[in-house]
Formats: C-alpha cells, sequence, structure tokens
C-alpha cells in the first residue's frame, strides 16, 4: 500500500459499503460479516477518528422482500418501492450492530440536490459535522425512495466522495467484492492486473473501467468508482478502493491490506472543491482555442472568447466551459444565459451598448471558475 495515504491517520474517514458485500445472493442482510465491519468501525473510533458509513443495500434487501425482479432495478418505481421497505431493514441492522459496539448510529437519507444547491450542501455539512462532534456514527444513503431518474446520484460511490468533502474528510474508502482497479474486469479478463496508485485520472485510466455490476445488486460498477475518485481527489481526499470480502475489511485495510489508492490533489478553496464535485451544470459556454489557453492559465473567461452559449441558467449558476477539445472548466455565470447569448464573442466596449447596463468584468470570474 502507498504511503501516501494512511487511512489510520485520517481524523475522518468514509466507509463505503457496496451492495453485493452487504446482501447475499437470498436478499438478506449478510449480518454477521456486517458485525466484523461494525466493530472494526468502534475501533476506528476508540482511536480517535471520526467514520462515515455509507451504506448500499436498500434496493437490494426491500427487492427479494417485495418480490421484484431484477433486483428491484426493473424500473424506477421498483427501485423506489424497494428502497423504502429495504432502507428499514437496513436501518435497523446498523443500529443494532452499531448499538452492541457502544456506538449511536444517526441515519440520514440525501438526494442528489441536497449537495448540488449550495445553500443545502451548507445545512447536510453541518448536520454531518454536528453529528460527528457529538460522537454519533453517520450512516448514509440516497434517498432512493423519492429519488426521480433525472435527480439522482445511483451510485453510492460518487455520493460518498460528495459526502467526504461535506464532511472535510481526509480519505474514502470503497469497499467492493473487488480488491481495486485492474487493468480490465477481471471477472472477465484472467490477465488484468491491479494498479496500486493512480495520481491522474485520465482517459487511460477511464478506459479500463468497465460500468456495469458484476454481482447484478450493485449499479455503478468500476467506472462510478472511478468518477468518485475523481471527486475525492479534488476536495482533497485520497480515496482507496480494497476488498471487503472478508471479514474485519476495514482493520485489514488500515493495517496496510492491498487495493487501489488514488492519491488527493492539493487542497483548494471549499468552495472551488464544491465546484469542481458536483454532477450537474445548467448550461454549457463554447469557448475559442485562444479563450481556452488563457483560461488554462488562470484568466477569466470575458464574453470575447465565447463562441456558442447551450443551456437556461441565471447569474450564479453553474456552467460548464468546452474548448475545441472538450469540456475542461467549470464555474459560476456572471449572467443569465439570455444575456450572455447576447455579448457572446463581443468587445467590452460593445457591451454595454448591448446590455443597457454596465457589463461586468467577465462572463465567469477565475476565483469562481475551476479546471476540470
Ligand atoms: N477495471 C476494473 N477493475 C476492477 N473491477 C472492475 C473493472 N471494470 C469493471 N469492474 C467490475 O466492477 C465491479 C465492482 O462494482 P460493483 O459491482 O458496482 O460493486 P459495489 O456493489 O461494491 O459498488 C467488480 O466486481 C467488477 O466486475
Ligand atoms: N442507494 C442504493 C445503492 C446504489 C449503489 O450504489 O449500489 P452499489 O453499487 O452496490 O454501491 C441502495 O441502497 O440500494
Amino acid at each position: 500500500m502507498p504511503q501516501r495515504f494512511s487511512p489510520g491517520r485520517c481524523a475522518r474517514l468514509i466507509v463505503k459499503i457496496g451492495s453485493a458485500l452487504l446482501v447475499d445472493a437470498d436478499g438478506s442482510i449478510r449480518r454477521d460479516w456486517l458485525a466484523t465491519v461494525a466493530a472494526d468501525i468502534a475501533a476506528a473510533h476508540a482511536a480517535g477518528q471520526q467514520v462515515v458509513i455509507v451504506s448500499s443495500g436498500a434496493i437490494a434487501l426491500g427487492a427479494r422482500r417485495l418480490g421484484l425482479s431484477k433486483g428491484g432495478r426493473a424500473s424506477l418505481e421498483d427501485a423506489q418501492a424497494a428502497a423504502a421497505v429495504g432502507q428499514i431493514a437496513l436501518s435497523q441492522a446498523w443500529a443494532e450492530l452499531l448499538g452492541s459496539c457502544g456506538l449511536t448510529a444517526a441515519q440520514i437519507l440525501l438526494t442528489l440536490d441536497d449537495l448540488e444547491d449550495r445553500r443545502r450542501y451548507l445545512n447536510a455539512a453541518s448536520t454531518l459535522d454536528r453529528l460527528l462532534t457529538l460522537g454519533a456514527v453517520p450512516v448514509i444513503n440516497e434517498n432512493d425512495s423519492v429519488a426521480t431518474a433525472e435527480i439522482r446520484f445511483g451510485d453510492n460511490d460518487r455520493l460518498a466522495a460528495r459526502v467526504a468533502q461535506a464532511a472535510r474528510a481526509q480519505g474514502v474508502l470503497l469497499l467492493s467484492d473487488v480488491d481495486g482497479l485492474y487493468t480490465a474486469n477481471p471477472h472477465r479478463d484472467a490477465a488484468a492486473t491491479r494498479i496500486d496508485e493512480v495520481t491522474h485520472i485520465d482517459a487511460r485510466i477511464r478506459a479500463m473501467a468497465d460500468g456495469g455490476s458484476a454481482s447484478g445488486m450493485g449499479s455503478g460498477g468500476m467506472a462510478s468508482k472511478v468518477e468518485a475518485a475523481r471527486i475525492a481527489q479534488a476536495a482533497g481526499a485520497h480515496l482507496a478502493i480494497a476488498s471487503g470480502q472478508r471479514p474485519h475489511p476495514l482493520a485489514a485495510f488500515l493495517a496496510g491490506g492491498t487495493g487501489t489508492v488514488f492519491v488527493a490533489d492539493p487542497v483548494r478553496g471549499a468552495r472551488k472543491s464544491w465546484l469542481a464535485g458536483r454532477l450537474t451544470a445548467r448550461g454549457t459556454i463554447h469557448v475559442d482555442a485562444g479563450a481556452a489557453d488563457a483560461l488554462a492559465r488562470g484568466a477569466s473567461l470575458l464574453a470575447a472568447g465565447a463562441v456558442t452559449i447551450d443551456g437556461r441558467f441565471t447569474r450564479g449558476d453553474v456552467v460548464e466551459i468546452a474548448g475545441p477539445d472538450g469540456r475542461f472548466a467549470r464555474g459560476l455565470a456572471e449572467y443569465d444565459a439570455a444575456d450572455a447569448v447576447r455579448i457572446a464573442g463581443r468587445r467590452s466596449a460593445e457591451q454595454a451598448d448591448i446590455l443597457g447596463y454596465a457589463p461586468r468584468s467577465a462572463l465567469v470570474h477565475r476565483d469562481h471558475m475551476v479546471l476540470l
């Protein structure tokens, strides 16, 4: 295990547990195994660490109880119903198992919007902070019963990375049925080898990860873990993928077990890190090559460099910025879309006449922009 991520030293650690680990093939909770995870968390807690659990499994658990096909994922309505039934069983199991180790479980169910909207994000962050300070162990899942197709994470990997950001955690551990990122899906390619450390996620790394879930219970596959890693890195947290197949998986990893570590980027400001981790944007500003170069060197985006503008956004909304080679930055719009369209490609001197008011210094200011 690379020395740069020492999970035992993280004051705050997020541990995400996938459906395939939590739920048996017959649809029941793997209680004995889960008890060993609870014991590991209690040990970490006793050593002074604050641990947040992101627990999948509601849909898989509920599907069995409702007799739904395809693990409850045949339709959005099935998944919503299955989650409503499964989540009760899941919370009960966590409350009992953590309780028997002397810990207080605290459930939080989040939707994508709770973390994408800055005000709601700050609200969720302060709830988390308070719970951790009070010594409780937050157990988080997506609120699948009300999540809709458009407004949902759909996988708990990216949710865990966003939670790490909200909790200002130093590390995320994704426990899965596979012990890391391989050069190809190891279930399909016997020659695939595990990668120990990734500092920069590029197209080559993304191409290694399949989106499908071999167990048929999970949803994200490796692709969502790599995307989660990118969010965590940008938030200044290390992320590791490790196997949860055996009892006491957290203790095994903390003791130096194997896995793939995605090394954190240098920490940036809280707002920029929130921006980098966002999953949605209201529009896209397409810029020319000159503007793309200027932004890469740290400049603000001036209206003169904009070529076309897509989407409906208002001032302060998050927009993506795409150059000739594709999307490369994200920031807060200084104008509503309608005004942005009117001044796109125009020099500063022309803008006041077009707008009828004094133009702002940029379409997207560099203080409210991150390069991806
Ligand atoms: N490059 C890869 N390296 C490792 N596993 C991969 C890769 N590409 C795809 N996978 C698949 O990802 C699966 C883990 O994702 P998933 O089933 O969603 O797990 P979880 O329920 O833990 O989120 C592995 O079992 C494997 O089949
Ligand atoms: N929120 C869903 C889990 C979705 C999910 O990410 O599953 P997994 O890929 O197993 O971590 C549930 O509780 O069933």
